[in-house]
């Protein structure tokens, strides 16, 4: 892992992480997990596999059961002081004040900061503004805000302070498709400035989309984590064979322990077999059979696949 010997420690790093909760529910199962620094790192898991548990933890706001939790090289919850200010946070949706402006709403937020210089507060509050696209909704009651603005309200909240780290929990959780664009774009954005970006997910395509690294979740366990390429290559994708000699292609492909195949047209699809080491030895045998073939390859694999492949069902976001 070069990226963390480069940047010093990882933004967050877990050991053996544990939380169960009074009532005897293991929420978080000794997790271990390792947050580069610079990354977007996409927090995936259905309903219920311990995402926002872990997320307390991390922020201190409950105590893990066992195990620890590192948040920008110090240890929480016993360095919280000295970290969070480091970290901005947006915890399930922000506490806004209906009856406030958007604006009121953030000069208050920056009121309670005992950190924050009064005489440049306007100016923290605007730049703020600007940076999530509120500044023409500025002056308009946050109840009259849609899900998508009061979302982008909390991470203006978050972002009144520069932060080495930003934690968002289910950030685009209700949104429609375009608040879910522009909450990509601000994520990007923050995250080309060199800010580390935390987030967590039920929605694997939004992960794809916009995460550089990833951790699977599921039932408090981690199933894996790495770059979201390297995830989605660890699955192999489908095999895709055009040919005029359809019929016999089926058959050599199945000969050769292809499964699930389809045709479509003079398109031949299947999943190659997991023990097949290499992928040019199914095309010899088509030619060694006397199949036409127009072209031959796999379909890159998605994080969908790479899910399916660990946990053999598919991604119940349902949970
Ligand atoms: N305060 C609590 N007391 C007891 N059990 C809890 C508590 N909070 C969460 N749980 C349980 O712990 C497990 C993990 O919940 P958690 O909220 O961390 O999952 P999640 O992945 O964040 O899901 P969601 O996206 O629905 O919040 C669930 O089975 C949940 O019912």
């Amino acid at each position: 892992m070069e990226e963390l010997s480069a940047a010093g420690e990882p933004a967050i790093a877990t050991h053996a992480l544990t939380k169960r909760y009074r009532g005897g529910q293991l929420a978080v199962d000794r997790l271990d997990l390792v947050v580069p620094r610079g990354s977007v790192f996409g927090f995936l898991g259905p309903n219920g596999s311990g995402k926002t548990t872990t997320i307390r933890m991390l922020m201190g706001l409950i105590e893990p059961t066992s195990g620890t939790a590192r948040v920008l090289g110090e240890e929480m919850p016993r360095a919280g002081r000295r970290v969070l200010p480091r970290v901005g946070a947006l915890i399930e949706g922000p506490a806004l004040y209906g009856f406030l402006t958007g604006r009121d709403n953030l000069l208050r937020f920056d009121a309670a900061d005992p950190t924050a210089d009064p005489r440049t507060r306007r100016a923290r509050v605007d730049a703020a503004l600007d940076r999530v696209g509120l500044v023409a909704a500025a002056g308009k009651k946050a109840r009259a805000y849609s899900l998508g603005m009061k979302q982008r309200l909390g991470l203006a909240a978050a972002l009144l302070q520069p932060r080495e780290l930003l934690v968002l929990d289910e950030p685009t959780n209700g949104l429609d498709p375009q608040g879910m664009r522009e909450i990509r774009t601000l994520v990007r954005g923050l995250a080309s400035e060199g800010t580390t970006v935390f987030l967590s997910s039920h929605l694997l395509d939004e992960i794809e989309q916009v995460c550089t690294h990833a951790a699977v979740m599921a039932q408090g366990r981690l199933l894996t984590q790495g770059t979201v390429a390297g995830l989605a290559s660890s699955a192999r994708g489908r095999l895709a064979v055009t040919t005029p000699d359809t019929a016999e292609a089926v058959r050599v492909l199945k000969e050769h322990g292809v499964n699930n195949l389809t045709v479509e047209d003079d398109r031949v699809t299947g999943e190659p077999p997991a023990a097949l080491r290499e992928l040019a030895d199914l095309n010899a045998a088509l030619v060694r059979a006397g199949v036409r073939v127009r072209s031959f390859g796999t379909a890159r694999a998605s994080l969908e696949d790479a899910f399916v492949a660990l946990t053999g069902e598919g991604f119940d976001v349902a949970g």
